[in-house]
């Protein structure tokens, strides 16, 4: 399956090989850049100081990216990059790739290491931003400097837009660099972004890692829901406060989940690519999902990751009330963050919410909602999941499956909707449970060797989109 023979590509790929002097250059640059706390605090709180730091020390680290001719560089939103890398062959279409160099805080708190320091121990660099997403940032940018440093020209022209904002929505960083595109009419290929990975020991049983390229995304609504009751005396508190209304309120949204979707999206068909991996009877009832579906969708729901997986969820993350102990609270409010399942939409889920809630003391202000996005194509015409999907087989040959689904976070892909309709979602990295515990959570880290294999990937990536074949469909495994 995949693309089709290699007569048009280009006649010999440059190896994917680095000295000892490369490999430690790099693991140092990433170090560097954990370094530099570039925080994104809320909507219009950022580390400026420290997204500016950020931008001199890009081009001081990828000196050649930065001074080749056919690259240029332009700053978007004040500390968002981009970077246009014109190919030989304009008949070709240019696409793109994506990644973010802002980080949620991360107090020191419960971390092994301080969370800013990029310190390197047992093999691991560790720090905030290293699995989310200053890897990506620093392996691109890399994997071109040392694509260029041996004299590489890409034959596809491809765009680099490296975001400052994506933690708090990406208003000033993609959103600016896509209004840019668009307004100079450029449509691309396909666009590869953060979102998925290679995932190992999510699911019980299954020992072998899979690959999953997220072809959609969840949407996304954060509701405030609020309470107004009358203040007064604590010595005499009425039956019900604003805060005892609340709190009823968002317990009842929080005990009753919405809706299992299973069977209405993706997840079927990642479950049937999974199948034959399993042992006996795991691949009879995957095989036969018309079958053992209600089992396996019961199955899913158990674990709190792969439940994520089903259904659209409710996390209360914000909850505020109280002027002082002898007070009646006058106004009790809560924020809850919804992840829209891609069977549902925005309308559909807040119609939900209100029959929960079913409480006219109540009132719902939506904050920011979006629907869950298109699903991209991974058909066999599929230029970007195909290209993937190869470079996965080169870079990680014991990696067996390669499968389409979501990507239960947001990117800042789905900024860049109106460019193409390829939006592939997917880090060329190992994740088990404990490392996806610390995005966003403590102790995160990024082992040495997975981030020179992120290198190669990119390298050789980079390279075998220099295709001019469009995919074409095939009868049989290759
Ligand atoms: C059968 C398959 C089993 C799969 C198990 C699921 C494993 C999940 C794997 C990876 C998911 C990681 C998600 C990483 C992307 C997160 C990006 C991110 O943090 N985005 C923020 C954007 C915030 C924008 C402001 N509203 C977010 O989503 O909160
Ligand atoms: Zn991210
Ligand atoms: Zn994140």
């Amino acid at each position: 399956k995949g693309l089709g023979g290699q007569k048009h590509q280009r006649a010999s790929q440059i190896p994917s090989q680095f000295s000892q002097g490369e490999r430690v250059a790099m693991k140092e640059a990433l170090k560097g850049a954990i370094h530099i706390p570039t925080v994104s605090f809320g909507p219009k709180e950022l580390n400026t100081t420290a997204l500016a730091e950020f931008g001199e020390y890009i081009r001081s680290v990828f000196p050649t990216v930065f001074k080749t001719s056919f690259v240029q560089h332009e700053v978007i939103g004040e500390y968002s990059h981009l970077f246009t890398v014109q190919g030989s062959d304009p008949s070709l279409q240019p696409y793109m790739l994506l990644a973010h160099s802002d980080v949620v805080p991360a107090p020191d708190e419960g971390w092994e290491v301080p969370p800013f320091s990029g310190l390197e121990r047992d093999g691991f660099i560790h720090g905030r931003g290293t699995l989310d997403n200053k890897n990506s940032v620093m392996a691109i940018l890399q994997a071109l400097e040392l694509l260029l440093l041996r004299n590489y020209i890409p034959r596809r022209s491809f765009f680099i837009a490296l975001g400052h904002d994506e933690e708090i929505s990406g208003h000033n960083g993609a959103q600016k660099i896509a209004a840019l595109l668009q307004a100079r009419g450029v449509q691309l290929a396909f666009i590869v972004d953060e979102g998925n990975f290679i995932l190992d020991g999510f699911i019980p049983n299954l020992k072998k890692p899979f690959a999953i390229i997220a072809v959609t995304e969840k949407g996304a609504i954060n509701l405030m829901l609020q309470v107004n009751t009358t203040p007064g005396h604590s010595s005499a508190p009425p039956k019900e406060t604003s805060i005892g209304i609340l709190a009823a309120a968002v317990s009842r949204l929080e005990q009753t989940p919405m809706p299992n979707m299973f069977g209405s999206g993706l997840l079927k068909t990642t479950l049937q690519e999974l199948a034959h991996e399993f042992p006996f009877p795991t691949n009879i009832i995957l095989s036969n999902l018309w079958l053992f579906g209600p089992l396996v969708s019961r199955l899913i729901e158990r674990n709190y990751i792969t439940n994520a997986l089903v259904r659209t969820t409710t996390a209360l993350t914000m909850f505020n009330a109280g002027v002082k102990v002898n007070v009646i609270p006058p106004v009790a409010q809560a924020i809850i963050n919804f992840r829209v399942d891609p069977a549902q939409t925005v309308q559909e889920v807040l119609e939900l919410v209100k029959n929960i809630v079913a409480d006219n003391r109540v009132q719902f202000q939506v904050l920011s909602a979006f629907d869950p996005l298109p699903v991209s194509p991974s058909d066999h015409q599929a230029l970007g999941y195909q290209l993937l999907r190869q470079t996965i087989r080169s870079v990680f040959p014991e990696v067996n499956i390669v499968a389409p689904g979501v990507c239960i976070g947001n990117t800042d892909s789905r900024h860049y909707a109106n460019l193409t309709t390829g939006i592939y979602r997917f880090n060329p990295l190992y994740l088990n449970p404990q490392s996806f515990r610390s995005i966003h959570g403590i102790n995160e880290k990024i082992s040495v060797r997975a981030y020179e294999t992120q290198v190669k990937f990119i390298f050789e990536f980079v390279q075998n989109a220099d295709t001019d074949q469009e995919p074409v469909p095939h009868l049989h495994e290759l």
